[in-house]
């Protein structure tokens, strides 16, 4: 994809992947980058370091929980610079713990399918707009079975379905809007480091081991 003179807008871009797909972009040309996330203090910090670097307002850090007024965050967003080319919808994070789950589905699959149709409804071109693109972060996990993460993974197959099934051809031929995935495989970010909850204590011990032994942790 050509990148330049696009505007972009992503969630959960404050770390992690996120923040390292805003990096690439703004050094890749994009015009701006809308960046959406909960943690104010890393969002606001990796605003001014890349407006330091490539110049005022060029990257704008909105503040916005994804299960609670991604709505507004999406309209700040297009308040500021006009039109969004390109809506990452890449929040998410990874507990299975039967505390957690709910809002692990919540962040991952349901604020994910609403981010996507506000930005569908936005870029159609049988709708008034001029076409675009969405591009939905799901894992690996969505195409086996790990038996240490099946809500996490049940997310992630959600993910994939739901995006796959927006983008097919015979929606694609009349609005021009591209709806892509990514699977990511194990990356170093904070969702795998310490420990992460799960259904049980015995599938939390696993998981620890096994994410010692990762590449990603040595
Ligand atoms: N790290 C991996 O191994 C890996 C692999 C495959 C897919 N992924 C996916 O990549 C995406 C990014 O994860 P990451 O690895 O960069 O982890 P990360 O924890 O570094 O980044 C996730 C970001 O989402 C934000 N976030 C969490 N809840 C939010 C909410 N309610 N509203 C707005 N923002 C919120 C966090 O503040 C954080 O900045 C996730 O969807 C994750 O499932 C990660
Ligand atoms: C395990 C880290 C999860 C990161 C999630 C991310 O979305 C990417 C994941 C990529 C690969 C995950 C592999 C997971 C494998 C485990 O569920 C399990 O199969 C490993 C077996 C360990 C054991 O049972 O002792």
């Amino acid at each position: 994809m050509n990148v330049k003179n696009k505007v972009f807008l992503i969630t959960g871009a404050a770390t992690g992947i996120g923040a390292g797909i805003t990096r690439a972009l703004v050094k890749e040309g994009a015009k701006n980058v809308a960046v959406l996330d909960v943690n104010v203090d890393a969002g606001e910090a990796l605003q001014n370091e890349l407006n330091e670097k490539h110049g005022a307002n060029k990257v704008l850090f909105i503040k916005c929980d994804v299960t609670q007024n991604l709505d507004s965050a999406f309209d700040e967003a297009m308040k500021q610079f006009g039109y969004i080319d390109v809506v990452i919808n890449n929040a998410g994070i990874m507990n299975d713990a039967p505390h957690i789950y709910e809002k692990e589905i919540a962040i991952n699959v349901t604020a994910l399918i609403t981010g996507s149709l506000k930005a569908y409804n936005w870029m159609r071109k049988d709708r008034d707009g001029k076409g675009g693109t969405i591009i939905n972060i799901s894992s690996i996990v969505a195409l086996f079975q790990s038996p240490l993460l099946p809500v996490y993974s049940a997310t992630k197959s959600a993910v994939l379905q739901f995006s796959n099934c927006l983008g097919r051809t015979e929606n694609f031929s009349r609005t021009d809007v591209r709806v892509i995935t990514i699977c990511f495989g194990i990356t170093d970010t904070n969702l795998i480091r310490g420990r992460i909850g799960c259904i049980d204590e015995e599938s939390e011990e696993k998981m620890f081991a096994y994410l010692q032994k990762c590449p990603t942790q040595r």
